[in-house]
């Protein structure tokens, strides 16, 4: 047995939800492109759990669902005011999501159908936990969502408590798009792993919030403005990507698994990030996510992937930082529950081997003999 470190190249779980073939990415075989220029979260969302488009009134259903569903229950938003200060967004989300099985009566019912219903409720409820966490550690109390208004455009609202511009709605909407679903990613494969036991949806979403915090994960998005913010200015990325690419330090926002000749949703954001800094009359991000793509391209040949454009886009929109993995979380739970679903469609326990490496015939030494 010899182990295939980070299972590179594995195929762990067949799927049909999306793909990724010859560097093109779809969902339920739609190409990424197509639906990041014509389809709304709502949409993509059903069709991930469905595998089919909604009608007008399979979409005004689930509006009415989340909708009715986006409402926190009380000890919930109570737990959200006792986390320390410091606390970060990401962290609290994971606590929150988990707490919400607490207040669900059927959150041990494994039927589909109940299923199904848990995973419009978490999508509803994953963007008021962060909007509502965000005004709490500010002092603030949280804001009510609205009713009949899309999941963008209420996380902006909930954020604020002003109605957003529909240019920043329609940004954050494209971007949940571009997040929504991607293969057997870390999270997604820890949320599989996770109900593979069959245990329940909010303990796979769990999982998955964790797995999706790290930095070589959806953590990179905060990490790269973490970047931005350190540079300055258009006239320091020279010498700050510089001196990373000789020390053979990684540059965040690059490189990726699956991708080698580039992620075909960096391109959209990339446009978004120009389209917002022209209408923000402020070009600098922009300016200096380019050169960064430039020399990091150019020098190690690595290509920008979701998570490097998506950093200017959500600082030009507003956004804290620390939100930035967050919001990747509330569009991707969408692609976490279908495949929740699938897998639980089909279920079979996870469990590979591992390669043992370690020393052999060896004995027990009694404590007074260890010296
Ligand atoms: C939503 C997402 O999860 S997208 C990914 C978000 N993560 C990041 O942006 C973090 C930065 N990128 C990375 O760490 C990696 O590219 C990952 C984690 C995405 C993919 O990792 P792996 O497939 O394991 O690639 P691996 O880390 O082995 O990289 C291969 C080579 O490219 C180098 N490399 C990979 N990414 C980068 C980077 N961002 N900057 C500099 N060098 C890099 C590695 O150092 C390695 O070089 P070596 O062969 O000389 O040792
Ligand atoms: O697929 C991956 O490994 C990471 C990624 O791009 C995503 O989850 O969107």
């Amino acid at each position: 047995m010899t182990a295939t470190k980070g299972l590179e190249g594995i195929v762990a779980a067949s799927s049909s939800i999306s793909s990724i073939i010859d560097g093109v990415l779809t969902y339920r075989g739609i190409d990424i492109d197509e639906l990041a220029e014509k389809a709304s979260f709502e949409e993509v969302a059903y069709l991930l759990w469905h595998g089919k488009l909604p009608t007008r009134l399979e979409l005004k259903g689930l509006q009415e669902q989340l909708d009715q569903y986006a409402v926190l229950p009380e000890p919930v938003i109570a737990g959200l005011k006792l986390y320390p200060s410091g606390t970060h967004p990401m962290a609290a989300l994971r606590t929150a999501a988990s707490s919400l099985a607490l207040y669900d009566e059927e959150a041990q019912d494994m039927s589909r159908e109940a299923n199904v219903r848990k995973a419009i409720k978490l999508q509803a409820q994953l963007p008021t936990i962060v909007a509502a966490f965000a005004r709490i550690r500010q002092g603030q109390e949280p804001i009510a969502p609205k009713k009949g208004v899309s999941v963008a455009h209420n996380f902006l609202y909930m954020l604020t408590g002003e109605e957003p511009a529909a240019v920043a709605v329609e940004a954050l909407d494209k971007a949940l798009v571009l997040h929504a679903d991607h293969e057997l990613n870390a999270s997604t494969f820890a949320a599989r792993v996770t109900v593979a036991t069959l245990s329940d949806i909010y303990s796979g979403v769990t999982s998955a919030i964790g797995a999706l915090k790290g930095p070589l994960h959806g953590g990179a998005n905060e990490a790269v403005m973490v970047m931005l913010d350190e540079i300055g200015s258009l006239a320091d990325v020279e010498s700050y990507i510089q001196a990373k690419l000789d020390k053979k330090d990684k540059v965040m926002g690059f490189g990726h698994r699956v991708y080698k000749n580039g992620d075909p949703r960096a391109k959209h954001l990339q446009r978004m990030s120009r389209q917002l800094g022209e209408l923000n009359k402020d070009m600098s991000l922009y300016e200096m996510s380019v050169k960064i793509e430039e020399m990091v391209t150019g020098q190690k040949g690595l290509k920008p992937n979701v998570d490097f454009y998506s950093a200017s886009c959500y600082t030009m929109l507003g956004i804290p930082r620390d939100l930035f993995t967050p919001i990747f979380a509330m569009s991707r739970v969408s692609g976490w529950t279908a495949h929740i679903l699938e897998q639980l469609a089909d279920n079979r326990l996870i469990r590979p081997r591992a390669e043992y490496v370690g020393p052999v015939n060896q004995r027990y030494v009694p404590i007074a003999e260890r010296g």
